[in-house]
């Protein structure tokens, strides 16, 4: 669906040329939920921006669908800009027109006829949510609602690719989750392509399939979400993972644990999908002569299904701890002995 090759952006301020954007490939599949994460700087808002022509490459392609988008000469690029929405932070409404108004700007403008544009928005009103908010104006509306105005505007002309730059990151907590929740219906329903950048790993966990982790212009590392999660490779991917699996106890309550009992073995535990549900810890203990101290524990659902991580302390005789670890190996579940936490 999309297909991106040695893209590469270079702004050339005066003190030195910038590589924003340096040599990314990726290949986005249809109707998937691709999330791009990387810190401030790391260059999602120019990759972005990179994808709808917003911003000219330097070099390199990208194609959607059929369409190589970096030769398209302005007025094909104006048609084919209507196969691509985009949604923003700070939500970019008309704030002297109304929802309504505002949600029909890209039908007047794509010459939508006034009877089609009003069934439209109509429907568009209903699918985010804003049904008897139409005469509203931008300003008064809740944060959550503008960004629903914004996702019903970039829907208008029915869009194959939706592109979210950072387009939660203005809200709080409960209203992301609601503005996540509806994406994820959105492509569900529409089948619609989402790429998103965001720098929280909470977005990826709970909407993306697919994520990919930039760093100084560059693609780090990439994959399935729950790969990604459960073999975070890269030192950056490592530290994203932990803003959500993390504790800010868990370091410091494994040191002492570790410092306590110097006997046993800490063992790591990664479960995935399924496995969440075994009941591996109390077959353990009844079938070796281990204790098992459990020391940190925490589950989360992604798009891929549920990954978990558990942290035990296995005491006893050398043979049994052995034993047990090679038990707990033999199932699909995970094992890492003494982890770096
Ligand atoms: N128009 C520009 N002119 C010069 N340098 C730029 C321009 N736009 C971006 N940059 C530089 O390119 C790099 C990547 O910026 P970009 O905004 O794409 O990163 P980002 O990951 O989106 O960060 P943030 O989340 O803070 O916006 C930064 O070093 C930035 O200073």
């Amino acid at each position: 669906m999309i297909s991106i090759k040695d893209l590469s952006k270079v702004f050339y301020t005066q003190d030195q040329p910038v590589r924003a954007v340096d040599q990314m490939s990726l290949n986005i599949n249809k109707g998937e939920i691709f999330g791009v994460i990387g810190y401030s700087g790391a260059g999602k808002s120019t990759f972005i921006r990179l994808l709808n022509r917003l911003e000219d490459p330097t070099g390199g392609s990208v194609k959607i669908g059929d369409q190589e988008m970096t030769s398209l000469s302005k007025n094909s690029l104006r048609l084919a800009r209507q196969d691509i929405g985009m949604i923003f932070q700070h939500f970019n409404l008309l704030w002297s027109r109304t929802v309504y108004d505002n949600i029909a700007f890209p039908l007047e403008i794509a010459g939508a006829k006034k009877a089609d544009r009003e069934k439209r928005v109509n429907e568009l009103i209903e699918l985010v949510g804003l049904s008897g908010r139409g005469n509203s104006y931008p300003s008064q509306l809740s944060g959550g609602q503008k960004q629903r105005v914004g996702i019903a505007r970039a829907l208008a002309n029915n869009p194959k690719v939706l592109l979210c730059d950072e387009a939660t990151s203005a809200l709080d907590p409960e209203t992301t989750d609601s503005i996540l929740d509806l994406l994820v219906d959105i492509n569900r329903k529409l089948g619609l392509t989402i790429v998103l950048i965001t720098h929280e790993m909470h977005v990826i966990r709970k909407i993306c399939h697919q994520v990919a982790v930039m760093d100084s212009g560059r693609v780090v590392e990439q994959g399935d979400v729950l790969n990604v999660f459960l073999h975070p490779k890269e030192k950056v991917t490592k530290r994203f993972v932990d803003q959500v699996m993390g504790d800010p106890e868990r370091e410091s309550s494994l040191r002492l644990i570790h410092d306590t009992y110097r006997t046993g073995k800490v063992v790591r535990l990664h479960f995935v999908g399924e496995d969440t549900n075994q009941a591996l810890i109390s077959e353990v203990s009844r079938k070796f002569q281990v204790d098992i101290n459990i020391l940190h524990g925490k589950i989360t659902q992604t798009q891929r299904g549920a990954y978990g991580t558990l942290f035990v302390q296995f005491e006893g005789e050398e043979e049994e701890i052995e034993m047990a670890v090679n038990f707990c190996r033999e199932t699909s579940v995970e094992v890492e002995v003494n982890p770096d936490v």
